[in-house]
């Protein structure tokens, strides 16, 4: 048995330039420090949906993190894309794989931003591909002020997963997204919704642990932010081999 469970972080793919010339992986350190204080050990997972299964059978729980693309709107009967849609293939091929292996063996998955899109769409929902042009009165939810800031509040649902591991019915969350889940699929709740409507959170009630947020608990903006790793984690802990 590990002492600590180990849990699986997506990462982010990057074009030759910068950092090197040669494709680069890149991911925020405060991802895994939010793992790390939570009582797992995260380990990062490069892109090899080949090797998916055997990352599903070393793994005890799946961080599905953010970043600055979309999910392809093909994936989810979305039509064409909005001009402002970026993808990045090989990064959602990958962490698809990974999200319907978890979501198979109720694994436990927390999706973040651009993550808890790709759960959401995983589990058979949909997607509003650019919030400003769909949702009249919209809130700045690509915030001007700085990430580690709240940029706005969500109201939490009662009675679900997200509401007990958060212990109250309001959260200021940061918002870097124009991108939101439109319709959750089968067995799907909404958990989190912001004052303009946007969906802000959803959870699967078939799955033991299958969460995502579309802010970034990760900077601990609100003090119950973590508490989202720390049930994510404990969920790993008792799903762990
Ligand atoms: N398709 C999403 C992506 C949202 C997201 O993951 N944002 C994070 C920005 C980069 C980072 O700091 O991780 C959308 O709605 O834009």
């Amino acid at each position: 048995m590990r002492t600590l469970p180990l849990i699986g972080v997506t990462l982010d793919a990057e074009q030759p330039g910068g950092y090197s010339k040669l494709p680069w992986y890149a991911l925020r350190q405060n991802y895994f420090e939010s793992v790390a204080r939570a009582g797992g050990l995260p380990i990062a997972l490069p892109h090899a949906p080949e090797l998916a299964e055997q990352y599903l059978d070393t793994i005890d729980g799946l961080l599905v993190t953010g970043g600055a693309f979309d999910v392809d709107p093909s994936l989810y009967g979305g039509g064409p894309a909005h001009p402002t849609v970026a993808l990045k293939q090989g990064r959602t091929a990958f962490e698809l794989a990974m999200v319907r292996g978890a979501l198979e063996r109720d694994m436990p998955i927390l999706g973040i931003c651009g993550g808890q899109q790709l759960l959401a769409v995983a589990l058979g929902g949909t997607l509003i591909q650019h919030i400003p042009d769909s949702v009249p009165d919209a809130l700045a939810h690509e915030q001007p002020n700085p990430r580690t800031e709240p940029g706005h509040e969500v109201a939490i649902a009662p009675g679900t997963l997200l509401a007990r591991a958060v212990g109250g019915a309001r959260m200021a969350v940061n918002s870097a997204h124009h991108q939101a889940v439109e319709r959750t699929g089968p067995d799907t709740v909404v958990n989190a919704v912001a004052p303009d409507g946007v969906i802000e959170g959803i959870e699967s009630t078939r799955h033991r642990f299958a969460l995502g947020v579309q802010w970034h608990p990760e900077y601990a903006v609100d003090a119950a932010d973590q508490s989202i790793l720390d049930a994510f984690v404990a969920a790993c802990r008792r799903a762990g081999r």
